[in-house]
């Protein structure tokens, strides 16, 4: 029997929980059910939760609303398989993986399906997430609005193109890892600079925090923010000039354009 509410979650890891998560903060528990390929890891999650766990992903999805996938790219073409025949009608298909376009899961889902493409990020754990969303041939405004209001517990939320879902991949949905070296390295500084690890990590990590929140609070161009920091022949400047004969700034971007190019190269290699 069809519930309007309820959301099915296949694939419980490290994205699939994180979105579970913050979605619970605005969705009754009652309407969600989880399934893994780990099924007692699946249990223990969806207790911890206050979900259901169900046996299976075609138990997941039977009645469904919205069903999200959050397993590997390299995986999720079988489940889109297996799950077919259970999907009730009308159901929203949403997937987060890197790569998969739309064509591909529609391909493996009953005529006419809904899909939604999401690149989400982790810090949607913590309700500070971005996800941007695309839609696939069968997904109306409509269905983006009951997929965004869904998903408005894991932080802020946009919509691209579809085509646009590999350079989302290699700002957002990577960026955090780049986020979270950049805090590693600079906490080993502070070490290097006699700090103990506790110290150094604390104002490693409130430093990206305070930067992150003051671009956003203020919407200034990171320039002109930066400058602010630079005092004449002082010490940032000279750091500046450092990270930019070092070339960090073009490596930054190579690295964003490396997740891009493999995004891309994923979905063709899975297409083929
Ligand atoms: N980790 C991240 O920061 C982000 C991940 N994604 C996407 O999220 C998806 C999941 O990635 P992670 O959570 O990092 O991986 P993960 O390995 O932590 O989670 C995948 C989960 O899928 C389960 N699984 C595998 N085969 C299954 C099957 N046949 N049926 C049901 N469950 C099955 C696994 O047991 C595992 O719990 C990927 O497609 C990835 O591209 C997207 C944005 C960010
Ligand atoms: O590394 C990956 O493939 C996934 C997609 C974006 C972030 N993590």
């Amino acid at each position: 029997m069809a519930n309007s509410s309820s959301t099915a979650f296949i694939g419980i890891g490290v994205m699939g929980e994180a979105i579970l998560t913050s979605v619970l903060r605005t969705v009754d528990p009652q309407h969600v059910r989880v399934a893994d390929g780990r099924v007692e890891y699946a249990r223990e999650r969806a207790a911890a939760h206050g979900v259901r766990a169900a046996a299976s992903n075609t138990e997941a999805v039977d009645g469904a609303a919205v069903v999200l996938l959050a397993v590997k790219p390299k995986d999720i073409g079988a489940v889109a398989e297996e799950i077919a025949p259970a999907i009730t009608p009308g159901a929203v298909v949403v997937s987060v993986a890197a790569g998969i376009s739309t064509a591909f899961l529609e391909s493996r889902l009953p005529a006419g399906t809904p899909v939604v493409r999401v690149m989400p990020n982790t810090p949607a754990t913590i309700g500070a997430g971005v996800s941007v969303l695309s839609a696939g041939t069968h997904a109306t405004p409509a269905h983006l609005d009951q997929i965004s209001t869904l998903l408005e517990g894991t932080g802020a939320v946009y919509r691209v193109d579809e085509p646009y879902q590999d350079a989302v991949t290699a700002i957002s949905g990577s960026g955090p890892a780049y986020v979270f070296y950049l805090i590693d390295a600079l906490a080993e500084a502070g070490v290097l600079g006699g700090l103990s690890r506790d110290l150094a990590r604390d104002l490693a990590v409130r430093t990206v925090a305070g930067a992150g929140a003051m671009a956003q609070q203020t919407g200034e161009h990171p320039v002109v923010l930066r400058e602010r920091v630079s005092s004449p022949a002082g010490t940032t400047v000279a750091a500046l000039r450092e990270l930019d004969e070092r070339g960090v700034r073009a490596a930054v971007i190579a690295a964003a354009e490396t997740v891009r190019t493999r995004s891309i190269e994923m979905g063709r290699e899975l297409d083929s």
